[in-house]
């Protein structure tokens, strides 16, 4: 048998694995590493989340995504590059963390890569016709992570969802179903990453109940703008230029005015919708273009919390209640939270790290997560109809030789 095939089998079967999760998300600010220790698998997972660190991407890094991220047409050759370029980097940025850990690559059982997430195109969203399907692209090949690495890596979880009737996203709804189910309460798992996102994951632990949605634009459009007016930061620092600024009424509501937020859920997006051009287009619609910077990063605050709100009631009616539990980055930003606690009064709000796990890990732990049920679990039942989850085990399995 193949001497890989065979370390597949004996981690497989193992008790514990040793994974390490990454994740790069569309704020490309870098790449998260999570090294975790999973014991069992399916609703009997206990981790434990070993070291943690974002290793910041160079600008050039950065710079090469932005050529062919979110955009209908790219250079073929620039993606081909790209492709294998950042499995490799990923490869690298893994090994110096093993380093800076004092761990040899052999000491992991696999790598679980989510990729850079180039191109996210639901059906609904497209629109082509002649192409009946959902279909999402993350780059960063899995092989030469593997190879660079010498550690077993699963990567492209998003196909399967998609070739099981999903949308490939968004994927956290296995991992908070299986770490953060709580009979206390109803809670809700708040992504604010570039696009926001929530699970809901009822008391009553019944899983035909859970499911996971993007509810709209979370800090993607207020870094694009903060870029363009103040280029020495990527984002707005504890959200003070919003809160200087005033929202303005008729900009919020032409950005509000679009499909999306009122389709039923659960329902994917991304950049490719919530762009520059899309806040620009708002403004000439809305007379609003010559808003000082200070005013539209405060409507887009506003929008971003109202994305968050509507999905919510659309879910849960006039008045949810549920404690939300936050992560991703822009759970750091004091203007939105407080923007989103003024839409959703009578829940409460924490951040992950009162459910055991860091908020700024959470993500590159799902892909841990993930692979886990791939080596050793049993595929995920959840949902139900509309918001039935695919119940299928994700990720390609790639040998380092
Ligand atoms: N102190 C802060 N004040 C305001 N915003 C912040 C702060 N810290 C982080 N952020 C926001 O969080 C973003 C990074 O968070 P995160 O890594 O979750 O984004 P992401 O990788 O794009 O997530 P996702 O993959 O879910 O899209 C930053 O680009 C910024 O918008
Ligand atoms: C296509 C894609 O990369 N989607 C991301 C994005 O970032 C947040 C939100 O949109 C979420 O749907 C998803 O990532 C998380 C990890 C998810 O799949 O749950």
């Amino acid at each position: 048998m193949n001497p890989h095939l065979a370390r597949l089998l004996r981690i497989a079967q193992q008790p514990s694995r040793r994974l390490i999760g990454l994740m790069s998300g569309t704020s490309l600010d870098g790449l998260d590493v999570a090294l975790c220790r999973l014991e069992g698998s399916g609703a009997g997972t206990r981790l434990t989340l070993e070291q943690f660190a974002t290793v910041p991407y160079a600008d050039e890094v950065r710079q090469r995504i932005r050529r062919v991220f979110a955009r209908a047409e790219v250079s073929l050759e620039e993606l081909t590059l790209l492709n294998a370029w950042i499995g490799a980097l990923h490869g690298q940025l893994v090994l110096d963390c093993l380093r800076a850990w004092g761990l040899r690559p052999a000491e992991i059982d696999a790598v679980a890569s989510h990729g850079q997430t180039v191109y996210h195109a639901p059906a609904h969203q497209h629109q082509r016709p002649e192409y009946p399907l959902n279909a999402t692209l993350q780059i960063g090949d899995g092989d030469h992570l593997a190879v660079r690495t010498g550690i077993i890596t699963l990567s492209d979880f998003r196909q399967k969802h998609i070739a099981a009737g999903g949308e490939g996203a968004p994927l956290a709804v296995y991992g908070d179903y299986l770490l953060f189910s709580s009979p206390q309460e109803d809670r809700l798992l708040l992504n604010l990453g570039g696009i926001a996102n929530f699970t809901y994951l009822p008391a009553s632990l019944d899983a035909a109940a859970v499911f996971s949605t993007d509810v709209g634009p979370g800090n993607t459009l207020l870094d694009a703008f903060v870029r363009q007016h103040y280029p020495a930061h990527s984002y707005d620092p504890d959200g003070q230029l919003a809160a200087a600024g005033t929202p303005n009424a008729p900009l919020l509501a032409a950005l509000l005015d679009h499909p999306f937020f009122a389709a039923s859920l659960p329902k994917t997006t991304g950049p490719e919708l919530f762009s520059p051009d899309y806040v620009r287009a708002a403004q000439q619609r809305s007379g609003t273009a010559s808003l000082s910077p200070t005013d539209l990063l405060a409507t887009l605050t506003e929008l971003s919390a109202e994305g968050i709100a509507r999905a919510a009631h659309l879910a849960f009616g006039p008045a949810p209640q549920a404690a939300v539990y936050s992560s991703g980055g822009g759970m750091h930003n004091p203007t939105l939270m407080q923007a989103i606690a003024r839409r959703l009064p009578g829940c409460s709000f924490a951040d992950t790290q009162a459910l055991g796990v860091l908020p700024d890990a959470k993500e590159a732990v799902l892909f841990a997560v993930l692979a886990n049920e791939a080596l050793a679990g049993s595929a995920v039942a959840i949902g139900a109809g509309r918001q039935r989850v695919p119940a299928v085990h994700m990720g390609k399995i790639s040998l380092p030789g």
